[in-house]
Parts: structure tokens; C-alpha cells; sequence
């Protein structure tokens, strides 16, 4: 409250089924003026229009590769873009893939970043060991340096450059990790605060350790990557991949809350809202109103008043 927070929305839509709707219920939630009325100025960039490939055929396993290539590149632009006009970056999605423009373009403007990764699902899984083919469980083998190696020549990703180390990034919230990411993590010794540790350790305490890791050599930004399915799906059952046993409310917003605490935060992504995915409209508006928490807890909310 009173600092000159900017926030630039950059908001991304794919045509899915269903997420491309979230950022505007998220607006429609009244984020803007909520962020306004705790002392925030903000930018809203609007939605970015990306294009359409009209038969994106799979490449290997990989689906709508041409599109999500496209789409990211020009993601990863509008990112550096807010990010060199000195803004902190808040990206909308849309789902998980996006976070490949949203870190590529945070590290293009300022360099080597801390990445917290907030979410039931690990997202590491490489072109070739992914089950299902979807990009959104993939997005963290396209930015790290060390899975480059795994990565084979795709239509529309020649752009990406790797940026950040495995040692820089941390995981809140896993509860549904595939075999082949489990392995990846464990070879790379990525640091994983799971829902086990969260129930051992309490979420104060998973929040000082991941401070306290990422700092533990050099400080640099946070880019925040929250998906709405860290959640439990009691509280936010509009998306597309619920897990039970995930984090209650009010975890999820000491969550931010506690990363905002720290002055570092410089991007921060909100995605897998998906409206179409709620029975009714009070899962829509549950869910909705939970993201925008989360979303004014990363920018000096505090529940204290
Ligand atoms: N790991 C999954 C889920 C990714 C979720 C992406 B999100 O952005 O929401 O984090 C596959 C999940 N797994 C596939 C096999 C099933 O039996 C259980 C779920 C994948 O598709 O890679
Ligand atoms: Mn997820
Ligand atoms: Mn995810």
C-alpha cells in the first residue's frame, strides 16, 4: 500500500477449451480496482491476440505445438517490454505453457531469476517424456539449462533460449508428479516442498526455507508461477486438472503474501482458470475470487487489515 506498484496485465489467450476465459473473469472480478483501492497503480496491457495455425498437427506426441510457439514468442516480448519499462509483470493465462514467454521474456529484461512454482503438477516433463502430449505439463523443460539436451528441434520454438538453473527453482503444492518428472527432479536435485512437507513442515515454515534457499547464494527476482490447481479443489474446482489434498485458502494466499513480504517479486503468473470446468457458478466464482486473492496477496494485501 503507497508504493508505486505498476502492474501490466499481459493477458493470454489460447483457444482451449475454456481457459482462454479465465483472464476475463479475473478482471470481471473487479482485480483492477481492488489493486487500485490497496495503493497499487495499474496498467492493464489487455489481451494479447496471438495466431492462429489452422492444422497444427502434433509434432511427435506434442499438441498445438505451432500455436503455443507462436503464442509465447509474443508473450516473451510483451513481458520485456513491461519488465524494461520497470514494471512488475502479472500474466493471466490461459494455461500452464504460458509460463515459457513468461520466464523467457522476465529473464531476457533482467537476467538470472528465482523461479517458485506453485502447483499439484511438477510441468517438467520433456516432448519426449510427457503422457499426455499437452504443453502445460512441459513448460519448465523448455527454460531450464540443464534438460536442454532433451529437448528435440519443434516448429515455432527455435526462439527459446534456456534461463534458468534447476538450483533456482522451487516447488510448492506437488501431489500428482509422473514417473519420468519424479526422475527428472531427483537427477537435477531440484528443491521440492511437496503437500508431504507442507503438512510436516506447516506453510510459514515451507515459505522461511524457500527464502532462505533461493537467497542462499546470490538474491535475485522472483518469478512467481502460481496455477490455480496448487489449490485444493474444494476451493477452486474450475480447472482443468483438480487433485485432491492441495493447499487450503488460506495457505495459498500466505503463500504470496509471504513472497511479498520479501521485495523481490518481479513477475508473477496466475493461470489455469478454466470457468468451463466448474458444475455450477458458484465454482466459477469461487475459484475466480481465489485467484484475485492470491493475486492482491503478491502485491501487499494483508488479511490484517
Ligand atoms: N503431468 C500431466 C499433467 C500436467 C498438468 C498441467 B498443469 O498446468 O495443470 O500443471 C499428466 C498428469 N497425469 C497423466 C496420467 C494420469 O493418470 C494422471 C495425471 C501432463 O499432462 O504432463
Ligand atoms: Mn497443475
Ligand atoms: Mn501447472
Amino acid at each position: 500500500p503507497g508504493s508505486d506498484w505498476v502492474f501490466v496485465f499481459t493477458v493470454c489467450v489460447q483457444p482451449r477449451d475454456g481457459v482462454e476465459r479465465g483472464p476475463d473473469l479475473i478482471r470481471a472480478a473487479g482485480l483492477r480496482d481492488k489493486l487500485q483501492g490497496q495503493g497499487c497503480a495499474v496498467k492493464d496491457y489487455g489481451n494479447l491476440a496471438f495466431e492462429e495455425f489452422a492444422n497444427d498437427e502434433p509434432v511427435g506426441r506434442v499438441k498445438n505445438v505451432r500455436s503455443v510457439g507462436s503464442a509465447n514468442q509474443r508473450l516473451s516480448e510483451a513481458v520485456q517490454a513491461v519488465k524494461r519499462d520497470g514494471h512488475t509483470s502479472v500474466m493471466l493465462g490461459g494455461d500452464h505453457s504460458l509460463a515459457i514467454g513468461s520466464i523467457h521474456g522476465h529473464s531476457a529484461a533482467v537476467g538470472e531469476l528465482s523461479v517458485v512454482w506453485v502447483d499439484a503438477h511438477a510441468d517438467i516433463n520433456t516432448p519426449l517424456t510427457s503422457p499426455t502430449g499437452n504443453i502445460h505439463g512441459q513448460p519448465l523443460s523448455y527454460v531450464l539449462y540443464e534438460l536442454q539436451s532433451k529437448i528435440p528441434v519443434l516448429p515455432n520454438f527455435s526462439w527459446i533460449k534456456p534461463c534458468v538453473s534447476a538450483k533456482d527453482l522451487v516447488y510448492i503444492g506437488l501431489r500428482d508428479v509422473d514417473p519420468s518428472e519424479h526422475h527428472l527432479l531427483k537427477l537435477l536435485g531440484v528443491k521440492v516442498f511437496s503437500m508431504t512437507e507442507v503438512d510436516q513442515l506447516g506453510v510459514s515454515k515451507v515459505m522461511e526455507e524457500t527464502c532462505d534457499y533461493l537467497s542462499a547464494r546470490v538474491k535475485k527476482p522472483i518469478h512467481l508461477s502460481y496455477d490455480i490447481d496448487a489449490i485444493d479443489p474444494s476451493v477452486t474446482p474450475a480447472t482443468g486438472t483438480p487433485v485432491v489434498g492441495g493447499l487450503s485458502y488460506r495457505e495459498g494466499v500466505y503463500i504470496s503474501e509471504h513472497l511479498s513480504q520479501t521485495g523481490l517479486l518481479s513477475a508473477v503468473d496466475l493461470v489455469e482458470v478454466n470457468p468451463l470446468r466448474g458444475r455450477t457458478e458458484q465454482d466459477v466464482q469461487s475459484t475466480v475470487h481465489t485467484a484475485v486473492d492470491v493475486l492482491l496477496g503478491c502485491f501487499g494485501r494483508r488479511r490484517e487489515g
